[in-house]
Parts: C-alpha cells; sequence; structure tokens
C-alpha cells in the first residue's frame, strides 16, 4: 500500500431532457457541471476508518443511514484490494447541493472510487468505475438508471438511454444553461412512485407522454447538431408541460418557470426527480442571463448557477484510464 494521499474528483450533474422517460428506456440528454465539484481525499492515518464529511464525520463502521450506500462502496472496494483492515481517513468535500437532482449522491460514489483506486494505486476503468458507483446508488435510490454515475464521473455530455451511455454529443452552442435551486428538495423516489401508478391506471395515454418525451430527446439532440438553441428551449419549455401533467412538478417550480420564461429564458424546465429541486433555463447572451438572474433573485431564489454552453463541447473515449 502507498503511504500517500488518494485523490477522487466528480462533478455535478443536470439532465436537460428526458428524466422519468428514461425510467421507460426513453433517451435522455445529460450535462455534466465541471464547475460544480466534489472531491473525496483518502489519507493514512496510525489506526482505524474514518469518514469525514458535511453530513457525517465518524468511523466508517458506524456511518449513519444517509450513508449506508458509500459505506457498502468502501467495504466492497476494500475486499476486492483484500485490504479490510488499511488504516484510512476519506475526507469528502463537496459543492453539489444534496438532494437537488445534481447528483450528488453519485458524484460522492465516483469520486470515493477513484480516490480509493488512487490510494491504493490500482487502474481503474470506466466500466469498473460506473459498476462500483452503481453499488452504492443502488442502496441509496433502489433501482438507478446509472445516468447520474456516468454523469458526475464525464466531462463530457451524455446521450443516456437505460444501461448505455454515449459521450458523443458535443454541444457548440452560444448562450447560457442557467440553474436555480428551487430551495425545495426535490423527491425522486416519489417523483418516480407517481409516474408508475400513472404508468399502470393508464397505460396507454401515460405511454404516449414517454413517447413525446423521448420526441423531444431526439429533436433536442438535432437541434444541438444544428446550433438551434431556441428550439432546444422551446423543447424545455414543451417537456416541462408534459413533466407537469405528469404529476412530478410543482406549484414553487411552475412559478419559477413562469417568471423565467418572462424575463429572458428561451425555454424552461424542472430538472431530476421533481417535486422541488432544481429548474433550467437556456439565455442566449449575458444580458438576458443578468435579465433572468435578476428576476429569480426577486423570487427569492438564493442559489443560482450559470454554464456557458460553449464549455459543453467536450466528447470522450468511453474508456475511462485512471492514470
Ligand atoms: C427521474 C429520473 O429519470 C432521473 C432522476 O435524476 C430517475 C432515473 O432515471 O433514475
Amino acid at each position: 500500500m502507498t503511504l500517500e494521499q488518494g485523490i477522487g474528483v466528480s462533478n455535478a450533474k443536470i439532465i436537460l431532457i428526458g428524466e422519468h422517460a428514461a425510467v421507460y428506456g426513453k433517451p435522455a440528454i445529460v450535462v455534466p457541471l465541471t464547475a460544480v465539484k466534489l472531491a473525496a481525499v483518502t489519507t493514512p492515518i496510525a489506526q482505524g476508518q474514518l469518514i469525514e464529511s458535511n453530513y457525517y464525520t465518524g468511523p466508517l463502521a458506524r456511518a449513519i443511514k444517509s450513508f449506508a450506500g458509500i459505506k457498502k462502496l468502501i467495504q466492497t472496494i476494500l475486499e476486492r484490494f483484500n485490504q479490510q483492515q488499511a488504516n484510512f481517513k476519506l475526507t469528502i468535500t463537496s459543492q453539489i447541493p444534496a438532494e437537488r437532482g445534481m447528483g450528488s449522491s453519485a458524484a460522492t460514489a465516483v469520486a470515493v472510487t477513484r480516490s480509493l483506486y488512487d490510494f491504493f494505486d490500482k487502474k481503474l476503468n470506466r466500466a469498473t468505475l460506473l459498476e462500483l458507483a452503481n453499488v452504492a446508488e443502488t442502496v441509496t435510490h433502489g433501482a438507478p438508471s446509472g445516468m447520474d454515475a456516468a454523469t458526475t464521473s464525464s466531462t463530457a455530455p451524455i446521450w443516456f438511454v437505460k444501461g448505455h451511455a454515449s459521450y458523443n454529443l458535443p454541444i457548440n452552442l452560444k448562450g447560457n444553461l442557467v440553474i436555480a435551486d428551487s430551495g425545495i428538495r426535490g423527491q425522486t423516489g416519489p417523483a418516480v412512485r407517481t409516474v408508475r401508478e400513472r404508468m399502470a391506471d393508464f397505460p396507454q395515454e401515460t405511454s404516449v407522454f414517454m413517447d413525446q418525451l423521448a420526441e423531444l430527446a431526439l429533436s433536442t439532440r438535432k437541434a444541438i447538431a444544428s446550433q438551434q438553441l431556441a428550439q432546444v428551449g422551446q423543447n424545455f419549455t414543451t417537456a416541462q408541460l408534459i413533466l407537469q401533467t405528469l404529476g412530478v412538478s410543482n406549484e414553487t417550480i411552475d412559478h419559477l418557470v413562469f417568471v423565467a420564461q418572462r424575463n429572458g429564458s428561451l425555454g424552461t424546465k424542472l430538472t431530476g426527480g421533481g417535486r422541488g429541486g432544481c429548474i433550467i433555463a437556456l439565455t442566449a447572451d449575458q444580458a438576458n442571463t443578468d435579465r433572468l438572474l435578476a428576476a429569480l433573485a426577486a423570487e427569492g431564489v438564493t442559489q443560482t448557477w450559470v454554464q456557458p454552453l460553449a464549455h459543453l463541447n467536450q466528447t470522450i473515449n468511453q474508456e475511462y484510464d485512471h492514470d
């Protein structure tokens, strides 16, 4: 075992389009927010296995329930390397707010995996990284689509269809993606259940909505390729209307969408599981971005992020090499 520290980094994720439909095998477009980071650093200590984070600090063995997924992940990795008795402290520092649809739990799993592989001097490929992140995500979320781990580990936008992520969707658009926290915790679990119940009660009608969301994802992909920012925006707003009808929005989100649409946004929707969390809006230029941010601040929104679309123009090789 090396005596040097092991470092793992990941980033936040934002679903541009396709949440909920992704659960039914429809495509989604998801982008990394590379400016919003989470870091996990493993350092050698004399005795024990400790975790230090905003949510839990203490021995790994006693980790609280919300850390159960990460605990299982760490134990899986230690067993894999036959290092169950290793002494270390894992420090997790995050800029990603929890329960806002920004992928904080998957980002933690990704960074912890990278950090431990680095600490034990092991090579890590993308397939293993995603498989291990899924160990934690399955404990935390039940049946994750894998979308969050695929994106929080990526520097490139993703075309995601259940079980498969393609990292070849560079976005060459001018303008900004504005993300605003509604201040309400997202409720992915209950929202996914609501849609499942609708699907059970009204299978044909609900399937039509899923097909429409899939069409919107395809249309958005084309609009990105042909640099039609306004079309991407329209698709956002149409998707929001469908998500609202499916019962996964809420009054606060609807109100913020309404405000954004009147203050410089080309298109606005919820992002992630819904019933809270964040909204996303597209703006064509800095003047409209400033106008939108001022309008959201006037509504009491305290946390916003601005992601220049031009920074989402990367692609990455399907294989991830730890080195
Ligand atoms: C609502 C959902 O589509 C996205 C949650 O971030 C659920 C999933 O894909 O696992």
